[in-house]
Order: C-alpha cells, then structure tokens, then sequence
C-alpha cells in the first residue's frame, strides 16, 4: 500500500505531559481510518502534527508525499475539534468565503445539500443549532473538494439523522477516492466507517486493524446483558462466566446490569431458567456480538483505570498480554 498518510514514530511533549510517544499510522488512498482513544490520548496532537498545526519534537508526518507544512492546501480539507468560524455570516454566506480561498471551488450551495443544510443557506451561523453548525463546519473542509479530509470529531453535537447524513457523506467521498482520517468517541461511528481504526492510548497506537480484525482479536465473546439489581453472587452457579460492569455503558446504570459471557443465542433459554428457579428478579435481557466497544473497553478504558488506580473493570476480556500483544502489533 502505498501511504496517502504517514505518521512514523511521532513523538510530542508539551512540557511534563507526553502528548505522542511513537505514535504511527499510514492509510491508504480511499481510505478511511478512524483513531479512537480515551481523552488525552494524542488523537488531535496526531491530527495536528499530520495537517502541520504542531510540530513534533521527532518522527516524520507526510501527507501525499510531502510535509504538512509544504503540502498544497487545495489538496486538504481539515476540520479542528474546536473550529469556530465567525458567525455574524449566514451558512452559504460562511462557506462562500471559506470557497474564495480556493482557485476552482464547489458551489456552496452543493455543499450545503451535502450536509444535509439545504434549506438553512439564509440562517446566521450563530443561530444554527450546535449540531447544524458543526455540519456547516464539516461543509466548509468539502468547499476545495480535497483528496485528504481529516476530521477531529465531525459528529460530536449532531442528532442521529444528521449524524447518518455526514456518515453517508463520508462514505461517499471515501468511494470517491477521497482518504479519509477521523477521530471519534463514537464507536458505531468508527465501526461503520472506518475501513481500519486505530486506537491510540498514552499518545501511541496500542492497536489497529478493520473492525472486524480487531473485535476478533480483542473483542472477547459474546454478551448477555442482565438488567437486574442481583447480587453477582446470586450468579455463582451459573455455568457461564458473569460480571458486573464497573465502567457505564449501555444506559448509564451499570451497577444494574449483570453481563454473562459466552453465552450461544440457543443457549439463552438455559440462562432464564436460571433466572426463573432462583427467583431473581431482572427487568430486561440483551445478547450481543462483541463490538468494537468492546474492544476499547478491553483496551483503552483498562489503561485508563490502571491510571486512576481502580482496578480491572471485570467487564472487558483484556489482561497485561493483551495489552503488551496490541503494542507490539502496532
Ligand atoms: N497545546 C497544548 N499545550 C499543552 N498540552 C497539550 C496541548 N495540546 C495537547 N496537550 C496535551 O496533550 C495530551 C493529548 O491531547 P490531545 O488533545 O491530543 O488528546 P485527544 O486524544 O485528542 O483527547 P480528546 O479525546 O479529549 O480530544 C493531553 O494531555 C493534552 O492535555
């Protein structure tokens, strides 16, 4: 594969903190690859030091071949977590400025039907939904037609419909021949879009790979998510393994959920048997495949709680090899 997108070994302290430590990726044209990463990560500083906006301390960054810094800006559309365009513009007003920058730009009108926006070309910016303006902002990195887009966040803020709006959008590029590097806290996001994902933890990629490589490889096995109140206890002679998840997910109530692994779906009757003759009480039942949440609990959310000295979660399938295994895969 010849590397539309080359990191190699980046390094990045901003005084005492490690921002990236030897952080690599390279991505192919008409890619996408989606960095995921717990906040702090380096996930933007890895954005940054890729669309020259920081400089690393070492390691190379090139982008279709040359530096950031030398690349031809036609060629880019970048979209920073935090951009903030002025916003005593309308929409079209705003991404017809952004659309002077370039010799031979798109008409932003196209581009707002690409967002989704067609309708709101006369609205101010400042009175956009946040969700609305942040699709304006994606609209304003699509004005040159880019072959590379990178993307800190683009759907942070945005409703579902309009998040599958810029999900089709990026899809589309990306068939198109655009390459495509996202970050995203969005797991679903990165699943669907990312033909590989990356995921960065302490400023380097402890793991990589198409989702479906990386849920094998890390994902663990299947989930039977109990909504109960039971003691794990009530759980001892189960014949499956169960936990109760320490970190939130699903609808935030983690300590009213009992997770039981390995489970087959045929096998589920079994499970509520067991329910049944204990008597235990549960007000809901979920199977699921391992996703790729898995994955970034099993990894990344273990690193986290190493750091903030909590222990293991007891809900991902991750131990010390694994972590040292997606090291040295990375
Ligand atoms: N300009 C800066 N000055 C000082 N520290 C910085 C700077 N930029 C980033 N950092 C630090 O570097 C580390 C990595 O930050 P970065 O923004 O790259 O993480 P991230 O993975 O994008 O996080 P998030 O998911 O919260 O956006 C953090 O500890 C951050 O505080």
């Amino acid at each position: 594969m010849t590397a539309v997108v080359d990191a190699t070994a980046l390094e990045k302290t901003y005084g005492e903190t490690t921002a990236l430590s030897g952080a690599s990726i390279a991505v192919g044209g008409g890619e996408v690859f989606a960095l995921i990463g717990p906040n702090g990560a380096g996930k933007t500083t890895l954005v940054r030091a890729l669309t020259g906006t920081t400089e690393p301390d070492s390691g190379t960054a090139r982008v279709l071949g040359e530096s950031p810094t030398a690349i031809d800006r036609d060629r880019l559309g970048v979209l920073p977590q935090d951009f903030s365009p002025p916003d005593r513009l309308s929409a079209r007003e705003l991404l017809e400025y952004y659309a002077g920058l370039y010799d031979d730009p798109r008409d932003p009108d196209d581009v707002l039907a690409d967002v989704g926006l067609a309708d709101a070309g006369d609205t101010w910016y400042e009175d956009l939904s946040g969700g609305q303006q942040r699709r304006v902002c994606v609209g304003s990195t699509l004005v040159n037609d880019p072959d590379v887009l990178f993307l800190d966040e683009p759907t942070t803020g945005i409703d579902p419909a309009g998040r599958r709006t810029v999900w089709r959008l990026i899809e589309d590029l990306a068939a198109a021949g655009t390459t495509v590097v996202l970050t995203t806290h969005d797991m679903a996001e990165a699943e669907r879009l990312g033909d590989r994902v990356g995921l960065l933890a302490d400023g380097a990629v402890v793991a990589r790979g198409t989702p479906a490589e990386l849920v094998a490889e890390h994902g663990g096995s299947s989930r039977l998510t109990i909504e109960t109140t039971a003691s794990l206890e009530a759980f001892a002679d189960l014949e499956y393994p169960a936990d109760r998840p320490a970190t939130g997910r699903r609808h935030g109530r983690p300590s009213e959920t009992v997770v039981v692994r390995d489970v087959d779906p045929a096998e589920i009757g079994t499970v509520v048997d067991y329910l049944e003759d204990r008597g235990i009480e549960y007000t809901g039942l979920t199977w699921a495949e391992p996703d790729l949440e898995d994955v970034y609990l099993a990894l990344a959310d273990r690193t986290e709680l190493e750091r903030t000295g909590r222990g293991g979660s007891g809900d991902g399938a991750a131990d010390e090899s694994d972590l040292a295994r997606a090291g040295e895969t990375a």
